[in-house]
Parts: structure tokens; C-alpha cells; sequence
């Protein structure tokens, strides 16, 4: 096996090297307007290694990607209570469906999708101002990427807030269903922040380190815990195309609407790739490709 510098080199140049980029999600300008021709991806090993190619070190929008971090935040305060709001099978629905969250009596059916999100969200939010949330929520992904200069892109917050109508019908459902703690809006608007934070992907991949599980490493949350996120990530980090990437893959991994995914190969490694083009169930659409080819090369499937 080539080694891994060479192996993401080829990588990089072998996804531009077509112009099937997908298309970039256009609900708010922020994203609408991102040129899909790009593509980066980053590694990081146990051992400390950090392999990169493309536009690594390009900041984007994390968007869904930040939703591990909440719920790692959320379960550590309030443990396995927080399985009363939210379940954890997959949803086999868009990220952002209404018709589930109704026919399920306002409990969502895992926290990576939207309205699972939002309730994780809240749970941290409850006893505690947004400032402080999203203050919490930064610091535990500084913290993880061992990088104080990662920030929330607030044009990105506002313009979310101001496109986000079927957010609002989602929260104001599940307030509907007594399954909010806070305000709506107030629920929202930290949801919308902490979606609207900027990383690299080296930043991201680096982020990701704590889901590894492995010794060698500072650890940020317990083991059982670990393999729980990333059980939860295997069966529901790509939304209704979770299925699909655990076949082509093999890695539990999120996606965001922005383009970016972080999989983690446990006791290995964690990676993120980006591209802003995306398939048809709003997931990366070189993003995924890469992953498939990597996961391969590497004979990193975790099956
Ligand atoms: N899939 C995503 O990344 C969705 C996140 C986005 N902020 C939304 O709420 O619609």
C-alpha cells in the first residue's frame, strides 16, 4: 500500500479531475453562493499525524457536523434522561422533516436530524442563557480541535434565522408536544449558532479526535460513551442516506449541509473531507466518493 500522504494526493487530484460536483445547498446565500469546485480533506491519526490535501486549511460551514458536539454536551449533563426527548433509530426521512416529528408525537426520532437537534439544543440550553450555550459549545470544540481560532460565522447565524421557517415549525411542534424547555425562538437561535460555525477540515478532523477512542490521546468523554456517538453516527449521521454510506463506507461519520463530513475510525483515526456540492439527500456528494475510496484503500471499513 502506497503511503498516505501519496494515497490522499491521488485522492485530491483524481475528485477534480471530473466536474460532477453535485449541487450546493441553496437555502440561505451564505451557501447558495460557495463554488462547488473545491475540495479538501484532512486526517489525524492517534499517533498525532496530520495528512492533508486540497483546500484543507478553506474554512466552511459545519453546519450538521456541530450536532455531535451538542449531543456529547447534552449526555454528559444529563446522561441517559436525555433519551426520554429523542430516540436513537434512524429516520429514513429527509433532515429536516415535518411529518415524522408529528406522526411521533413530537419525539424526534434521532438527535442528528433537525428536530433532534433542536431538543438536544435545548437541553443544553435549559437553566443557562444562549450565550452561555454557545460559549459551552465552542469551548468543548476548541478544546477537541486543541485550536482557539474557531468561530461562529454570524452572518451565517442571521441568515439562517431569517430563512428558517421550517426550523420554527419544528421547534414550535415539539413546544407544541411539551418537548422544549425554552422559548422557541430562544432554542433557535443557539441551534442556528452553533450550525454556523466555521472549521477546515484540518480543524474538523482535529475536532473529531475524541471520538477515536484510544489511549493515546486526551480524553474528553468516556469510552462507553464514545462508542455510543459513533454508533449513533453509523446509523444516523447521513439522514435518510445513512444506509447507503454504511455500505459504501463503512465508517460512522456526519454530514452537514455545507458540504463536510467527519468519520472516525475507531482507534485510528478521524477524518474530514469537504466538498460543497452535495447528492441528492443533502450529504457531499465528491465528499462520500472520497470516503468510499479512502475507507478502501485503507481497508478501514469498520466490517
Ligand atoms: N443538514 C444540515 O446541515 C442542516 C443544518 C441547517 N442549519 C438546518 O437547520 O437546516
Amino acid at each position: 500500500m502506497p503511503p498516505l500522504p501519496e494515497i490522499l494526493a491521488q485522492l485530491n487530484a483524481d475528485m477534480r479531475a471530473t466536474d460532477d460536483w453535485g449541487d450546493v445547498a441553496a437555502y440561505i446565500p451564505q451557501l447558495a453562493s460557495v463554488d462547488p469546485a473545491q475540495f479538501g480533506i484532512a486526517i489525524t491519526t492517534a499517533d498525532g499525524e496530520v495528512f492533508t490535501a486540497g483546500d484543507a486549511d478553506t474554512p466552511f460551514s459545519v453546519q450538521s457536523i456541530t450536532k455531535v458536539f451538542t449531543l456529547a454536551i447534552a449526555l454528559g449533563r444529563s446522561g441517559d434522561q436525555l433519551w426520554k426527548r429523542v430516540g436513537r433509530e434512524p429516520s429514513g426521512r429527509a433532515f429536516n422533516s415535518i411529518v415524522q416529528l408529528e406522526a411521533e408525537q413530537g419525539r424526534p426520532r434521532n438527535p442528528f436530524i433537525n428536530a433532534g437537534a433542536i431538543v438536544t439544543t435545548d437541553e443544553v440550553l435549559t437553566g443557562r442563557e444562549p450565550r452561555e450555550t454557545l460559549a459551552e459549545i465552542l469551548q468543548f470544540v476548541r478544546a477537541a480541535a486543541s485550536d482557539d481560532d474557531i468561530h461562529i460565522n454570524e452572518t451565517v447565524a442571521a441568515s439562517e434565522t431569517a430563512h428558517g421557517h421550517r426550523n420554527f415549525a419544528l421547534a414550535h411542534f415539539l413546544a407544541s408536544c411539551g418537548n422544549l424547555n425554552n422559548p422557541p425562538e430562544k432554542t433557535l437561535g443557539t441551534y442556528f449558532h452553533h450550525c454556523a460555525i466555521d472549521m477546515s477540515a484540518r480543524q474538523l478532523a482535529m475536532a473529531g479526535r475524541f471520538l477515536i477512542e484510544t489511549d493515546k490521546l486526551p480524553r474528553m468523554i468516556l469510552p462507553p460513551r464514545i462508542r455510543r456517538l459513533n454508533a449513533l453516527m453509523l446509523t444516523c449521521g447521513h439522514y435518510d442516506g445513512s444506509g447507503d454510506f454504511a455500505y459504501r463506507v463503512g465508517l460512522p461519520a456526519k454530514s452537514g449541509v455545507g458540504g463536510g463530513i467527519l468519520a472516525i475510525v475507531p482507534g485510528r483515526a478521524s477524518i474530514a473531507v469537504w466538498s460543497p456540492g452535495l447528492n441528492r439527500y443533502g450529504n457531499s456528494k465528491k465528499g462520500t466518493q472520497a470516503m468510499a475510496r479512502l475507507a478502501r484503500e485503507m481497508g478501514w471499513s469498520i466490517f
